[in-house]
């Protein structure tokens, strides 16, 4: 196998998983449509705008040209937002080699089809869905790039592929699971991204830990819900997609959803916090697609629903607690999903 990986685009977080493949003496081609940028990584070794004063490795290489960087590679990563995949995957499919993996590390659906991310890569470059990776699970670039011990997970319906991806990305501060449950880890790491962003909007609000624990612990209970409806594992919501990037998500001041959930809570609009952010905030079109969700398949998302009332319909954060809080009364158990690891397994 050769030892050429591409990692599409050049933002935080393809950054920091190009510079994991790098420390792992991998020969790394991370293209980005932005030829300053590409300047800055080859001749700096520097992406300022994206992980501001750290430095990457030299054996890094950047270039504009997709077909320079995927040419004879084993493996490629995508790390584009969920709005990008199916324009960069159309690019891609004129020169993906046919041999090599995919594997993405993308948090979030398509907005209009409410597909998964997987779902839009095997259909832009002709493959089989199954034997795409995902790359999932609490890890910060931020964090990442310092060499900070993270662990992931990466699933896919193909263990071989898994299990190459694993090779990959393994080294002494990159501890890597394998998964074959990939609907679930798509799915907890892009819907935890609506509850980071409510856990910053309670913080935002002054509330106070017990309603942190709160929403972590009501939210991966809406995660599960949904999922198991979806078709995945109820399991896979207790491992590192799951409760570990929902923490991770909804307590680090690292993260852009618990940011923008904050500043929203402060009271600012949501379009001045986004043009404040200059980074994707996946847990906003997450929300919509969550909604729509909860409708489809007649499964009750309370929190995600009142994002949505914030979000799009400009309902007041404190009245939206209140809604959230007055609910009728519940035993706790009818509001967990319901299948088994076994009933699963069958
Ligand atoms: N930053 C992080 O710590 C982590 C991010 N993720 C996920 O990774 C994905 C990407 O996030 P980040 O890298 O953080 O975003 P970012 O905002 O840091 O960077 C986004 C990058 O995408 C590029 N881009 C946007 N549209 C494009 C297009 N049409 N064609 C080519 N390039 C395009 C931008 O130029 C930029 O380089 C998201 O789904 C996010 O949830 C997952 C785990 C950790
Ligand atoms: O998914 C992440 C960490 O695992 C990154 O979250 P943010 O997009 O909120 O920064």
């Amino acid at each position: 196998m050769s030892d050429k990986v591409a990692v599409l685009v050049a933002g935080s977080w393809g950054t920091a998983l190009a510079n994991v493949l790098a420390a792992n003496e991998l020969d790394v081609h991370i293209w980005s449509r932005s030829p300053e940028q590409v300047l800055e990584i080859n001749e700096q070794h520097t992406n300022s705008r994206y992980l501001p004063g750290m430095a990457l490795s030299s054996h890094l290489k950047a270039t504009a040209d997709m077909k320079e960087a995927v040419t004879g590679a084993a493996a490629v990563l995508i790390a584009a937002p969920s709005s990008a995949m199916r324009e960069v995957c159309r690019q891609l499919k004129t020169c993906i080699e046919e041999d090599s993996i995919v594997i993405h590390a993308t948090k979030g659906f398509e907005t209009e089809s409410l597909k998964r991310m997987s779902t839009v890569i095997s259909e832009e470059i002709s493959r089989n869905e199954s034997s795409i990776v995902v790359l999932s699970g609490p890890s910060h670039a931020e964090e990442v790039i310092r060499q900070c011990p993270t662990t992931v997970v990466v699933a896919s319906g193909d263990q071989k592929a898994a299990e190459t991806a694993q090779d990959l990305f393994m080294n002494a501060y990159f501890r890597v699971y394998t998964n074959r449950d990939m609907i679930g880890v798509e799915l907890a790491g892009a819907l935890k991204n609506i509850i980071a962003l409510g856990a910053g909007m309670s913080d935002g609000l002054g509330f106070g830990d017990n309603a942190k624990a709160a929403l972590l612990t009501r939210g991966l209970a809406e995660i599960s819900r949904i999922g198991v409806e979806m078709g995945a594992n109820p399991l896979t919501f207790a491992g590192l997609a799951g409760v570990g990037d929902l923490v991770v998500t909804a307590t680090s001041k690292h993260s852009r959803n618990w940011r923008a959930g904050f500043m929203l809570g402060e009271g600012k609009p949501l379009d001045e916090v986004l043009s404040s952010m200059g980074m994707v905030v996946e847990g906003i079109r997450t929300t919509k697609a969550a909604y729509a969700f909860s409708e489809k398949f007649g499964v009750q998302m309370p929190i995600a629903n009142q994002l949505y009332h914030v979000l799009f319909e400009q309902r007041d954060p404190r009245n939206a607690v209140e809604a959230l809080m007055g609910r009728n009364p519940k035993t706790e158990m009818e509001t967990m999903p319901l299948q088994t690891w076994e009933q699963w397994h069958t």
